[in-house]
């Protein structure tokens, strides 16, 4: 599956790139507000919820009609959301670089960029759409390609969020400076979803590294399953796209975050 999705996104990215040429792209870039720092956002007490704008996906198709990504995100965020995911994936996900400008003029959390970013130019992409926070995925990506991401990302201010599904996976984002890791329950290959490799990964990753735990959260029950193998954060789609009210999806989802009954690993 991810082989097809990066097929069709390298595609993509050449098509914009003819209309949208990089030095123009730049130029837009530096115009753009300067970036939250997600990283201090994600570190503050609590388990952090990252709420996304989810419209479909490979494995569950459509998912729900998002006539206005903006409105959902303000839902997200009074409901306690401390950062919003915005999927721009168009072919598979059905969304786009417009859902993330109205995104981040919407809210004030930080924002990621969650795509398959393969090319320095979508990193200008997501920094020119007010993008906070940029996905990687390690399975997408050499490790060259890799390192030159993160640090592209980081000098425009911006944060990596790394993700990783294996511990070797999980070697090669420390290996190239990840501060940021998202331990994907999903594996994106046979698109199965196991919980149990957060509880696998997590302890091995240093203190200082930002631990976010993707997909599967259904709910509270989830959420504490995660919280106790030391997620500082969970990253949730479906479960929130899916709810008659996703902002009392996201209070209910932050206040088991908060609750002192929530058993954390110290640190
Ligand atoms: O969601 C998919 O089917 C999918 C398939 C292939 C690549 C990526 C995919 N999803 C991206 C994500 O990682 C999730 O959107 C995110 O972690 C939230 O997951 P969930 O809460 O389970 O919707």
């Amino acid at each position: 599956m991810l082989d097809e999705i990066l097929a069709g996104v390298r595609e993509d990215v050449a098509r914009r790139q003819e209309q949208l040429p990089l030095e123009r792209l730049r130029e837009l870039a530096a115009a753009a507000p300067p970036p939250l720092d997600a990283y201090a956002a994600l570190r503050k007490p609590g388990v952090a919820v990252i709420a996304e704008v989810k419209r479909s996906s490979p494995s569950r198709g459509r998912l729900a009609e998002i006539a206005d990504p903006a409105e959902l995100a303000g839902e997200y965020a009074s409901g306690g959301a401390r950062a919003i995911s915005v999927l721009t994936e168009g072919r598979w996900f059905g969304g786009s670089l417009d859902d993330l400008a109205a995104v981040r003029a919407a809210v004030q959390v930080p924002v990621l960029r969650k795509d398959f970013v393969v090319s320095s130019y979508q990193v200008h992409e997501a920094r020119a759409h007010g993008a906070d926070l940029v996905l990687l995925i390690v399975a997408a990506l050499e490790q060259n390609a890799l390192v030159g991401l993160l640090e592209r990302i980081e000098s425009l201010g911006m944060c990596a969020l790394v993700e990783v599904h294996t511990e070797e996976e999980a070697d090669r984002a420390l290996e190239a400076g990840a501060q940021v890791i998202g331990v994907n329950a999903r594996d994106l290959r046979t698109l199965e979803v196991d919980r149990s490799v957060f509880e696998r990964i997590a302890p091995g990753l240093p203190s200082s590294v930002v631990k976010i735990a993707e997909s599967g959260v259904r709910g509270p029950h989830d959420l504490i399953r995660y919280a106790s193998a030391g997620a500082d954060a969970v990253l949730v789609g479906e479960g929130l796209v899916t709810q008659k009210s996703p902002r009392e999806a996201v209070a209910e989802l932050v206040n088991a975050g908060n609750h002192p009954a929530t058993p954390r690993p110290t640190r």
